[in-house]
């Protein structure tokens, strides 16, 4: 049986009109997991909470088997790394002082960094392809190239625990295949846990070893996400009907039409 990094036992969380309810999941150690779900069903909530970036109003994070809140601030950001989504303004750093800053959670003020942070920084720019560029000013880099040094600057905090929101979101075809690759290397290498919300089911079932579902703030479904994309799948997640198609083993999705609209929507399009 396979080991669990994380586990959610019963969340609850509101803001707004929105609630999360009832969230149990177990993420399994060392794999790929995708969180999946249409806009505002709370992926980004839920991976906020595990990050302890926000506070449920009930239940519990586990990591590792413990309590997240029993951790100490600095244990914790040595344990889970999160990788929020790249909005808002953009540092004037060079690459390697923005990798740097994932030091941080093993340095008091004024430290300098060692040796040890050093020979760190270097692995992280150089695994992400970024190394060549390390005096380069962050904000002159493209989307994809901006996505992959922000992935070096979470690996230099070098955690078990890698959380990513839609890291492949903004990039072109052949930029989300490097990421994706990108992290399933280091997955394999490292043996990290790696959690991301993803919008694309197809790299979900490619790349990723567990799938989450979400909806409405619920928890709808989890497991092999080549097992679960199925029509039905597509139906009750996302209410559209779809083909799935199976290229050795892969699916491939051709949806149709959307069959109904949710309540919400029917509110939104006003
Ligand atoms: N500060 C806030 N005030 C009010 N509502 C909020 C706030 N933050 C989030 N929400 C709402 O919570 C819901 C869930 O948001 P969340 O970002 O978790 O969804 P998501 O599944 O990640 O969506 P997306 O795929 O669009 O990124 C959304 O409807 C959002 O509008």
């Amino acid at each position: 049986m396979t080991a669990t990094a994380i586990h959610t036992d019963h969340l609850e969380f509101h803001v707004g009109a929105f609630r999360l309810r009832d969230v149990t999941v177990s993420i399994p150690k060392g794999k790929l997991t995708a969180i999946v779900g249409p806009n505002g069903s709370g992926k980004s909530t839920l991976l906020k909470i595990i990050a302890k970036l926000l506070k449920a109003d009930q239940g519990e994070v586990y990591v590792h088997n413990r309590q997240a809140k029993t951790y100490k601030s600095m244990e914790f950001a040595q344990t889970v790394a999160m990788l929020t989504q790249s909005k808002g303004q953009l540092p004037e750093l060079t690459l390697r002082e923005l990798v740097a800053y994932g030091r941080s959670p093993y340095k008091r003020m004024f430290d300098n960094m060692t040796a040890d942070d050093e020979r760190i920084i270097d692995w992280a720019l150089d695994i992400t392809g970024a190394a060549k560029a390390e005096q380069q000013m962050f904000h002159t880099l493209s989307g994809g190239e901006q996505q992959k040094v922000r992935i070096a600057m979470a690996l230099a905090q070098k955690t078990n625990i890698l959380l990513l929101d839609e890291p492949t979101t903004y990039l072109d075809l052949a930029h989300q295949l490097d990421v994706m690759e990108m992290l399933q290397r280091i997955n394999e290498s490292h043996r990290l846990t790696i959690v991301m919300v993803l919008h694309d089911l197809q790299q979900a079932a490619n790349y990723c070893d567990y799938l989450i579902a979400m909806k409405h703030g619920r928890v709808v479904g989890s497991g092999n996400p080549k097992e679960m994309i199925s029509p039905q799948f597509l139906q009750d997640v996302y209410a559209i009907e779809a083909k799935v198609v199976f290229d050795d083993d892969y699916p491939v999705i051709i949806p149709i039409r959307k069959t109904c609209k949710p309540k919400e929507e029917i509110i939104w399009s006003l």
